[in-house]
């Protein structure tokens, strides 16, 4: 109970971790409070730091500093209540869905039925397929339901939608929003910072084994998202011309031009000075700022493109 109170009652608490493999530092001090029933999104380039941090949570890896999971150190919390999806997770190919997901609740004093675990990954048709003769993102399924079959209070969920279909995808939102409803604690890591956007109470940014960043996806984007901008679908334009015809701020990302701080009034006339300027675009749309420009913002992955402007 001491290290409840300590933790003041959060499902999980990181104090000052840190973790160094040989030379490289994969966590440099990073100190986090979850509350119970909150989600969780950490996020953050390749190498950042993520899986790590998830081991130390879990208590799969040793690192300096404290962790508190449910009130307990990660060695000594009741394994029932943690649920935990590994980025890394290959299970036997020769068994079927059914018999993975059995396995895993036979690991378990008490465990929820099997069938209930296969319909919410959505596997309950395909339950008898050996496990190496279900799709990709099949697989991905199985391997969550893996860590729902204790019906867990914390949750550990690393890249779960790697490789999952937007169909299948959409339904594990829809399965992590009613655990969460029902007061999991679900940590989540991704990519994909739509998902975190959609899934997240909060958002963590790792950079470089620090979290740079923490807040709400709102609280996040007002602070760093920048302002609203206008994306032109034009592949052989120089960057540096649109600037010149704007006198904007012009920025090159994933094949499109950004024109930062572009207020939705202005994109008519923006429209006819890129038309008058004899600016070639295919398509445009309007945006206002989202966590991808956030993200983007923060780890400096705006900047790799080149940046053109006032
Ligand atoms: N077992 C290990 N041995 C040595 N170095 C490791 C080990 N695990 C991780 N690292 C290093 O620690 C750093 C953090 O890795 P980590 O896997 O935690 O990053 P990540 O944010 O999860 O990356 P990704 O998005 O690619 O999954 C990286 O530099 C990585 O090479």
């Amino acid at each position: 109970m001491a290290e409840v109170e300590r933790w003041g009652g959060a499902a999980l608490v990181a104090e000052d971790v840190r973790k160094r493999y040989g030379d490289t530092v994969a966590l440099d001090g990073v100190s986090l409070s979850i509350p119970a029933g909150e989600v969780f999104g950490l996020v953050g380039p390749n190498g950042a730091g993520k899986t790590t941090l998830v081991r130390t949570l879990t208590g799969t890896t040793r690192c300096e500093g404290s962790i508190g999971i449910l009130g307990s150190a990660p060695g000594a919390v009741d394994a029932h209540r943690v649920g935990l999806l590994p980025q890394s997770f290959n299970p036997a190919d020769r068994l079927t869905a059914r018999e993975l997901i059995a396995y895993y609740a036979g690991l378990y004093d008490e465990a929820r039925p099997v069938d209930a675990v296969l319909d919410d990954v959505g596997l309950a048709d395909d339950a008898d397929t050996w496990y190496e003769n279900l799709s990709g993102g099949q697989q991905r399924r199985a391997c969550v339901g893996t860590a729902l079959v204790n019906d867990p209070d914390v949750l550990f969920l690393d890249e779960p939608t790697t490789g999952i279909d937007p169909a299948g995808r959409r339904s594990l939102w829809s399965l992590i929003d009613g655990l969460a409803a029902g007061g999991t604690t679900v940590l989540l890591t991704s990519h994909s910072m739509a998902e975190v956007e959609r899934l997240a109470d909060r958002v963590g940014l790792l950079r470089d084994g620090s979290l740079v960043a923490v807040g709400s996806p709102d609280e996040l984007i007002v602070e760093h998202g920048g302002d609203s901008h206008l994306l032109l679908d034009a592949p052989s334009v120089d960057p540096a011309a649109v600037s010149a015809a704007l006198d904007a701020e012009v920025t090159a990302r994933d094949g499109r031009l950004v024109v930062r701080n572009v207020a939705l009034a202005d994109v008519g006339a923006i429209v006819a000075d890129l038309e008058a300027a004899g600016v070639d675009f295919d398509s445009f749309t309007w945006a206002e700022p989202s966590l991808e420009d956030v993200y983007l913002q923060l780890t400096g992955e705006a900047m790799d493109d080149g940046r053109v402007g006032r």
